[in-house]
Order: C-alpha cells, then sequence, then structure tokens
C-alpha cells in the first residue's frame, strides 16, 4: 500500500522510519504535504519520499491512502478535499467534535465511498465501549486523562490540578493537541456532548496515563493506559503513533480480531 502523510512531525518521523527505513512489508510511504518544503527538504534524500506543499499534486501522486499526523485545524481545512480522491487515517480525530464537519464527512463517505479510519490513538477500551453501545445501553464513559504538568501549563505546580473537567466537546476546544483520544472515545459510544473528560496536570509524573471507565447494562469497565512520551513531543505518547501503523497492518489482513 502506498501511503502520503500529511505533515512531517514525531508522528510522521515515527512512520518514515519504521516503514520506509526498515523496509516493512506491503507498506511504503511516497509522499508527505508539507507548509514549508525547503524546510523539510532532508526527508526526501534521507526516506526516498516526496514533499508537497500543493494538496492536489500530492493528492494526485502515487499514493493509495492518505495519513494524516497534522492537527485539528489542518483536517477542518483539508479532510473534505481528501476524501473525495483517497481513503484516509485521522490521529487529530478531534476535528471531528465539529458536528458539521462531521455531518459534510458523512455525506462524503456516501457519495465518494472512501472510507475513514480512526486509529485508537493513545488510549484502549474502544472496542468494549462500541459493542456494550451496540443495544444503546452504555450509561456512562469517563476519560481520566493525566500528563506530566510541564507539558500542559506553564505554571510551576506543586500538587496535581485539574484543568479541566466537562464534556469532550469542550476538552477538545481547550487541549486540540492533547485530547484527541476524548473524540474517538466519544464517537464510539455516548457522543461528545455525554462523554466525561477530565484533564489532570501532574508535576509528579513523566507519562501520559489515560483511565477509561465504561458502564452500562454490560457491567463496568476500566481501563489504564500508563502511556511512554515520544521524547521528540512529550505531548504525544508512542502507542499514538504505533496504532496509526497498526491500523495500515491489520488493511492488509483477512482476518480481523475484536471486530
Ligand atoms: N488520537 C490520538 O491519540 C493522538 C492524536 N494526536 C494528534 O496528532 C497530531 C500530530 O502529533 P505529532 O506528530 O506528535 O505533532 P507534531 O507537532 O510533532 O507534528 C505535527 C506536524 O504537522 C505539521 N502541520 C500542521 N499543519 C499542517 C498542514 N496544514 N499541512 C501540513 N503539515 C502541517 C506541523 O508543522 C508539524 O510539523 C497532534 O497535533 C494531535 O492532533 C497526538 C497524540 C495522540
Ligand atoms: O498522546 C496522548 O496521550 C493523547 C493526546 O495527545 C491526544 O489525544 O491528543
Amino acid at each position: 500500500m502506498k501511503i502520503g502523510i500529511i505533515g512531517a512531525g514525531a508522528i510522521a518521523n515515527f512512520l518514515l522510519k519504521e516503514i520506509n527505513s526498515k523496509q516493512m512489508k506491503n507498506l511504503h510511504i511516497n509522499s508527505i504535504l508539507v507548509r514549508d518544503v525547503e524546510k523539510y527538504r532532508t526527508l526526501e534524500s534521507s526516506f526516498g519520499v516526496k514533499l508537497y506543499s500543493n494538496l492536489d499534486d500530492f493528492l494526485q501522486s502515487d499514493i493509495d491512502i492518505v495519513v494524516e499526523a497534522a492537527n485539528v485545524q489542518a483536517v477542518k481545512t483539508l479532510l473534505p478535499a481528501v476524501m473525495k480522491k483517497k481513503d484516509v487515517v485521522l490521529i487529530s480525530i478531534g476535528a471531528l467534535a465539529d458536528a458539521e464537519l462531521l455531518t459534510e464527512i458523512s455525506s462524503l463517505v456516501d457519495e465518494y465511498n472512501h472510507v475513514v479510519h480512526l486509529p485508537s490513538g493513545a488510549i484502549g477500551g474502544l472496542d468494549i465501549v462500541q459493542n456494550a453501545h451496540a443495544l444503546g445501553s452504555v450509561t456512562n464513559v469517563t476519560l481520566t486523562t493525566r500528563k506530566p504538568a510541564s507539558s500542559l501549563i506553564e505554571e510551576i505546580i506543586t500538587d496535581e490540578k485539574v484543568i479541566f473537567a466537562g464534556k469532550a466537546v469542550d476538552a477538545i476546544k481547550q487541549f486540540p493537541k492533547n485530547m484527541n483520544v476524548s473524540i474517538v472515545l466519544a464517537l464510539a459510544g455516548l457522543g461528545v456532548e455525554k462523554t466525561n473528560v477530565r484533564l489532570v496536570a501532574d508535576p509528579h509524573i513523566e507519562k501520559n496515563i489515560h483511565q477509561v471507565d465504561i458502564s452500562g447494562d454490560f457491567g463496568e469497565a476500566s481501563i489504564k493506559i500508563t502511556n511512554n512520551p515520544f521524547p521528540e513531543n512529550p505531548k504525544t505518547s508512542y502507542l499514538a503513533a504505533m496504532s496509526i501503523l497498526g491500523t495500515l497492518q491489520r488493511m492488509n489482513r483477512n482476518i480481523r480480531i475484536g471486530g
């Protein structure tokens, strides 16, 4: 499968190393869309890719699928045009908290028949939420995220501080680089208005910890993921990048595990 990536940050570089440098079977990154081609020119020789700054040229290049690894704003701006031409894997899923964009994307899926893949990113438990919600009988989904205080706030604190408590739809507005997980969780179940979120800045941790609590007719579940952060971008968990790779690898398989 030939891949085009939007963005050239921590996640994109991880994918370039794992897929192109290690010559991963059945996957190859051919094209990267950036805003400033000169800034990233060395990627061409290091990883054998071609850089584009024009979306149409990028979409017309030799790629089967687009992987977005940029940010929420880029998804809002670029996704409708991408979906008319290619299947897409999104990691800045927070963009879909925007009800208008979600409606537009749903009608583009119907019209152009391209698939939108939403990897589980830095969390787990989406299988439980989706299955438990099959009869619409999930009553509560709460995400509690703890990140190192220095990656969230400038203020120096000695005790942990809750910096957000409320609905997923508001969490992503205030923390677009940290709360994408809350939106994939919401889309899997109760929606962005009914999925509860707490974001805690913790001066005593070095990992990104996500706790997902689910209850409903099925029973109760709690899943805690203690994520190693990316050294290049500590806001981002290593698992988020791995989840893109896993999603791409599973597309080639005919035995589907977990649904
Ligand atoms: N779903 C999840 O679990 C997670 C999602 N994320 C999302 O993934 C995104 C990427 O993460 P990282 O690679 O760590 O961030 P990063 O900040 O290292 O890299 C993002 C890159 O995208 C580029 N970019 C921004 N707008 C662009 C545009 N319009 N066109 C082309 N390039 C553009 C930036 O210049 C930057 O180089 C985050 O912003 C966040 O939205 C991050 C962690 C977890
Ligand atoms: O990487 C993480 O731990 C979660 C994250 O930043 C996001 O969901 O935006």
